[in-house]
C-alpha cells in the first residue's frame, strides 16, 4: 500500500482536479459501509495525495446522506493522518465576501442530531475534546498556501453547521450572525469531529460563494454555481501549494484520542476490533 498520509475532501464543486494526475482508484471497504466514492491516488509535482469527493461523483448524496464515518475511517484505513477539507460556505459577515476563502478554526453544531456522528457508540463508549477541532498548524499552514496561491483569504472563524438540504431563513441566518460565526455551511459536522477522534489534523479551507440571506435577497444554487467556477481556479491554484508543502514536511502534532476509551477491554466485541485498530492506530 503507499505510504500517503495526506488528503482532500472535496466538497460542491471540487469533484476532481483537472491538472492534477490521477494515479489509481482505491476501492475501500469499512464496518460503516461504502465511502462517498472509490479514493483517488492524485500527485501534484511528483507528491502524491488521496482525494475524496465528499458528495460522491456527480453529487448524489445530501449534506445528511454522506456517510461521514465512513470517508473519515476509510483514509485512517489508508494511513492516512492530515485531512484538508475544501468547502463551499455562505458568508455571515460583511468581511468575508464571494471568492474569499476562510481558514476556520472551531464549529458550531446546528444540525438536527440525524447523522452518525461518532466511531464510540453500540457497546464502546469513548470521549475526545473537541475544544480545538482544527488541527491549528496545519490550519496556518494552509492559509500560507492561500497566500502563495493568491487568493484573499482570512485566518481563523467560527462555522456553523446546518442540516440543509434547505439554506436558512432570514430570521435564523441573523441568528447565526448574533452567535459571530463567520460562515455558514451544512457539512463539516461531524465531518471534523470524527477527524479528531480518529486522532488525524484536521483543517477546512472554507470557500465563500454567496452571502447568506441576511444581506441578500435569496440565495440560488445557480448564484452560487457562478462563484463556483472562480473559486474552482483558486482552489486548483491551493492545491498546487498546499500539498508539495504537506508531504514534503508532514505536519507535527498530537493525536488526543488516545485516552478517549472509557469501556472494559473485556466487553470489547469481536466486531469493536477492526473499529479500535483503525481508528486508534498511532
Ligand atoms: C449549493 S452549495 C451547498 C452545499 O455546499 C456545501 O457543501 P460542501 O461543504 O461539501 O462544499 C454546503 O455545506 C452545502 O452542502
Ligand atoms: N448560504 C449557505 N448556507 C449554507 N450552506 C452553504 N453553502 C454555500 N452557501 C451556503
Amino acid at each position: 500500500m503507499a505510504d500517503i498520509k495526506v488528503a482532500i475532501i472535496g466538497g460542491s464543486g471540487i469533484y476532481k482536479l483537472d491538472a492534477i494526475k490521477v494515479k489509481n482508484q482505491v476501492k475501500v471497504t469499512t464496518p460503516f459501509g461504502s465511502p462517498s466514492a472509490d479514493i483517488m491516488e492524485c500527485e501534484v509535482d511528483g507528491n502524491s495525495f488521496y482525494f475524496l469527493p465528499r458528495h460522491g461523483h456527480g453529487h448524489h448524496f445530501t449534506p445528511s446522506e454522506v456517510n461521514y464515518r465512513a470517508n473519515i475511517f476509510a483514509l485512517k484505513k489508508l494511513g492516512v493522518n492530515t485531512i484538508v477539507s475544501i468547502s463551499a460556505v455562505g458568508s455571515l459577515q460583511e468581511e468575508y465576501a464571494p471568492k474569499h476563502f476562510v481558514l476556520v478554526d472551531q464549529f458550531i453544531d446546528w444540525t438536527k442530531g440525524l447523522r452518525k456522528r461518532t466511531f464510540f457508540d453500540e457497546g464502546i463508549v469513548g470521549h475526545v475534546s473537541t475544544a480545538n477541532p482544527v488541527e491549528l498548524s496545519l490550519q496556518k499552514r494552509l492559509y500560507d498556501a492561500c497566500q502563495r496561491a493568491g487568493v484573499t483569504s482570512h485566518l481563523g472563524g467560527s462555522y456553523i453547521c446546518i442540516e440543509g438540504p434547505q439554506f436558512s431563513t432570514r430570521a435564523e441566518s441573523k441568528i447565526y450572525r448574533g452567535f459571530g460565526a463567520a460562515v455558514i455551511g451544512m457539512t463539516n459536522v461531524p465531518e471534523a469531529f470524527l477527524a479528531k477522534e480518529a486522532g488525524m489534523a484536521y483543517s477546512t479551507v472554507a470557500m465563500v460563494t454567496d452571502y447568506d440571506c441576511w444581506k441578500e435577497e435569496h440565495c440560488t444554487v445557480q448564484e452560487i454555481m457562478d462563484v463556483m467556477k472562480s473559486n474552482y481556479i483558486s482552489a486548483q491554484k491551493f492545491v498546487k501549494e498546499a500539498i508539495p508543502d504537506l508531504v514534503k514536511n508532514p505536519v507535527k502534532f498530537v493525536p488526543e484520542n488516545e485516552y478517549a476509551v472509557m469501556t472494559d477491554a473485556s466487553l470489547h466485541k469481536p466486531h469493536h476490533k477492526e473499529i479500535l485498530e483503525v481508528v486508534l492506530k498511532k
